[in-house]
């Protein structure tokens, strides 16, 4: 096995993408004319990309990509190049028991093959070395349904640490924590094939070219993968880190799907290369927290519906232009202020800062009908706010049930606070609460050290 090069083909590469957390801008997000504030997170997904060898004589075209943090998570794929500019469409190869599709995998393959196939002028078109994707995602993007005890049963810690979980269950059993797995999954898996297929001179994730490929790229994957066009938060994160972001024009996406005539032109000329203009029209600006400021997240174990919410806010806001407006007005002006208070770091005005953002999404989920900020949740983040140490609190991104975030100070005193008022909160209330160790970050897309990940390589 080699280690990575500068100049080597196919190099054994890692590299990880974080998950989000949007404080503030859900729904207003969707629309160009307002921002979001969303943070990225401690947790992240890393794939380790190497090429799988084969003897002298032997010729196998197989992608394989596997998550064996699950059952029955190994994924195999043939490839073909489409006639017609159709790009390279995979096909999940059944060798065993039945394994279940997952269409954010497949999606991205066909997405970023055919990029590579096109883009990378030496390559013979078509041509891909068969290689292996390994999916490693940290423990807190699920609920664990397993004691420490039977995850060391089912295979976990490999590396002697725990580090990431097995959890015992298929994909689609898993409790998700809504921490924007797919966005990160699709981000770091588009990442480690530009990384493990390209020409290194001609992509490098840690260049701003390199990033806007990656982005640009990641999200029409993701978009076509969730088969909608959200606003894209989730991915800029992923590639860029926490920032106050505009969204791209929903008109950039083609509407063509892999393998349908033309599609290979259109993904490659919709990309682009990162050096020349394109006409990707997003905003990054960054942010970061102030010293001994945290963001945590609490799951709340519940889950919920972003597709039908973000349906009852549109039609509210379409009957009720005016008032929809004013709420929308009100809300970015909460986003610029936010992001001004922790840019500058007043730390003492965060919890006037954030007040408001829950004030306003409460208002338009009463108004629209959507459960943005339920009153279960509301009775439970007023007398979260009283804990000595919490700033602010909010339930983040579309709202619901499944999680809230909470800006408190960054110290062992506040956190064990937090923990026995959740500990507290839960026997009284008959639910399950609890601090996740996730926290708010900076980074966006990185490169991993593969050694970190050497027992991974079979
Ligand atoms: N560890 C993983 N390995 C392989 N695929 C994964 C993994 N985690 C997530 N996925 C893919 O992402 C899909 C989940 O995407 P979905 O958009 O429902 O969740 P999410 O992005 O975590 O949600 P949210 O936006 O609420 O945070 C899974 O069905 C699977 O296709
Ligand atoms: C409602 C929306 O603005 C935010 C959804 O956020 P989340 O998936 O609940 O974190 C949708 C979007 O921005 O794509």
């Amino acid at each position: 096995m080699s280690d990575t090069t500068i100049a080597e083909r196919n190099p054994t590469v890692a590299v990880s993408a974080p998950g989000k957390v949007l404080l503030a801008g859900g729904y207003i997000v969707l629309d160009r004319r307002y921002t979001g504030l969303v943070f990225g997170l401690s947790a992240r997904i890393h794939v380790l990309a190497h090429e799988i060898p084969t003897s002298e004589g032997v010729h196998i075209s197989e992608i394989v990509v596997q998550s064996p943090q699950f059952l029955n998570a190994t994924w195999r794929y043939g490839y073909r190049l489409v006639d017609n500019d159709g790009g390279i469409k995979v096909t999940q190869l059944q060798t065993g028991p039945p394994v279940d599709a997952n269409h954010f995998i497949e999606t991205t393959l066909n997405y970023v093959l055919t990029y590579i196939a096109y883009a990378d002028k030496d390559r013979t078109k078509g041509s891909f070395k068969p290689a292996s994707f390994v999916v490693l995602a940290d423990n807190d993007y699920y609920s664990s349904p397993l004691s420490p005890a039977d995850e060391a049963s089912a295979g976990a810690g490999k590396d002697g640490q725990h580090r990431f979980r097995h959890y015992g269950t298929t994909l689609r059993d898993a409790h998700k924590t809504g921490l924007g797995s797919s966005a990160a999954i699709v981000t770091s898996l588009t990442a480690a094939l530009l990384a493990h297929y390209m020409d290194p001179r001609a992509f490098d994730i840690t260049s701003p070219a390199g990033r806007r490929v990656l982005h640009n790229l990641a999200q029409l994957a993701h978009c076509a993968a969730q088969g909608k066009i959200g606003s894209g938060f989730d991915v800029a994160t992923a590639v860029y880190g926490s920032s106050v972001y505009q969204r791209f024009s929903p008109s950039l996406v083609p509407g063509v799907a892999p393998g349908e005539a033309g599609f290979a032109s259109l993904v490659t000329k919709t990309v682009g290369d990162g050096v020349e203009k394109d006409n990707w029209d997003y905003n990054i600006h960054p942010v970061a927290l102030p010293p001994g400021v945290a963001i945590r997240m609490v799951d709340v174990d519940c889950g919920t519906q972003t597709v039908g919410m973000v349906k009852k806010v549109h039609d509210w806001r379409d009957a009720h232009p005016h008032d929809a407006a004013g709420v929308y007005g009100s809300l970015q002006a909460c986003v610029e202020r936010l992001a001004e208070v922790l840019r500058g770091g007043k730390t003492d005005e965060i919890g006037g800062a954030m007040r408001p953002v829950r004030e306003l999404m409460r208002r338009m989920g009463q108004d629209s009908g959507a459960p943005i900020e339920p009153e279960s949740q509301t009775a439970m983040l007023d007398a979260l706010e009283k804990v000595a140490g919490v700033y602010g609190t909010v339930v983040p991104g579309a709202g619901g049930y499944d999680a809230a975030a909470v800006v408190m100070r960054d110290d062992k005193e506040t956190e064990q606070k937090v923990k026995e008022f959740l500990e507290g909160w839960s026997k009284e209330h008959g639910i399950r609460v609890s601090l996740m160790a996730v926290r708010g970050e900076t980074e966006g897309i990185r490169k991993e050290d593969v050694n970190q990940f050497r027992s991974w390589l079979h």
